[in-house]
Parts: C-alpha cells; sequence; structure tokens
C-alpha cells in the first residue's frame, strides 16, 4: 500500500512493528484523561474491534491481556483512532469499577490513571527532581483486587 493510500484513503491498515506490535494510548472518554499506554498485537487489535473491550498485548507477561480480566475493570471502548501513518491507536473508553471494591479505574497501582504523577518543568537547582502526585488519593486498595502478590511493572 503507498504512503499515500495509508494517510489520505479511508483503509484501515494499521502497522505494526518488527515484533508485530502497534502502540495504543486509553483515554478516558468522558474527561480524556490519559489512562495507559500498551502495546497491541494483530490478536489484540481484532479482539478490541471485535468485541468493545480493550486487549493488549503484555511485553513482560508475553501474553494476550483482556484488561480487567483479574480486576474486572475492563475497559469499554467508545472510540478508536488512528494516526496518519497509521502505527498508532487511541482509545476513548468507559471504565469500570474493580471486583474488590472501589472506584471505577484503570491502574493496577490503584490510581485511576498510570500517569497520575507530573513532571516538573523548569529546573531551578540540582535537586534531584521530584515529582508530583496528581490525583488526591487511590481511587482502590490493589491489595483487596489483585492479591498480596507484589506485581510491580518490570524495570
Ligand atoms: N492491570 C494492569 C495494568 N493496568 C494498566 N497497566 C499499564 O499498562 C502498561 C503495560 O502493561 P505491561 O507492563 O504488562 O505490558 P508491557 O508490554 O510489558 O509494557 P512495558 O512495561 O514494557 O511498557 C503498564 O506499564 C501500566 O502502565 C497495567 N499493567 C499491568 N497490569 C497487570 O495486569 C494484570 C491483570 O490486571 P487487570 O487487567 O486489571 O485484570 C495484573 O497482573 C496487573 O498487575
Ligand atoms: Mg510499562
Ligand atoms: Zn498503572
Amino acid at each position: 500500500m503507498s504512503v499515500e493510500q495509508v494517510e489520505e484513503s479511508d483503509q484501515f491498515a494499521p502497522r505494526f512493528d518488527s515484533n508485530g506490535l502497534i502502540p495504543c494510548i486509553t483515554l478516558d472518554s468522558n474527561t480524556r484523561q490519559v489512562l495507559m499506554f500498551a502495546m497491541m498485537n494483530r490478536e489484540a487489535l481484532q479482539l478490541t474491534i471485535e468485541t468493545g473491550l480493550a486487549h493488549y498485548w503484555s511485553r513482560s507477561r508475553g501474553k494476550l491481556w483482556k484488561k480487567g480480566e483479574t480486576s474486572g475493570m475492563v475497559q469499554q471502548v467508545k472510540r478508536m483512532l488512528i494516526d496518519d501513518d497509521q502505527d498508532c491507536v487511541v482509545i476513548e473508553v468507559g471504565l469500570t469499577p474493580p471486583v474488590g471494591g472501589g472506584q471505577e479505574a484503570s491502574c493496577h497501582v490503584g490510581y485511576r490513571s498510570c500517569f497520575y504523577r507530573e513532571v516538573p518543568i523548569g529546573r531551578k537547582s540540582e535537586k534531584p527532581i521530584q515529582l508530583t502526585f496528581i490525583e488526591t488519593g487511590k481511587a482502590f486498595d490493589p491489595v483487596a483486587v489483585y492479591g498480596d502478590t507484589p506485581n510491580p511493572t518490570r524495570l
């Protein structure tokens, strides 16, 4: 397919990287708050489109991942957008509360959004950069929802 077709036509032609993955940014459909960034493989993208529930590919866990499979915090896709060269998607989702109680959220750390800290802009000193928490508290208790086996994001 030509660049022209990819960029200017109405043909959906998602471009996966050399590992067969496409990045996805997930927004809250009501507020447009950025909730998370994850990858999708062809199957995850197809399942997301077919079922209307967000599916991803987890590189750290090496598996297809239906968001909410453990927590119950499924993401209902209201709209999907793709960029000009079709190598990145955005989904706007409705959230579901976790099964263990608490408010609707997305992040497995217990915050609503994975993007729960702000990096200050403009350096005033050589001191280490200090992040600010921008959510007032956690939306739910992750131990109540995921159990106490820690599952930290791989660093
Ligand atoms: N639930 C989440 C979850 N929700 C949001 N995110 C975000 O999704 C990103 C990508 O997930 P992974 O790290 O699994 O995927 P990855 O491809 O290894 O991504 P990188 O860390 O390499 O960027 C994370 O970096 C988080 O910002 C989550 N990452 C992991 N989980 C785990 O997913 C499992 C299932 O949870 P539910 O889907 O809520 O049932 C549990 O074990 C959770 O700990
Ligand atoms: Mg990550
Ligand atoms: Zn998170």
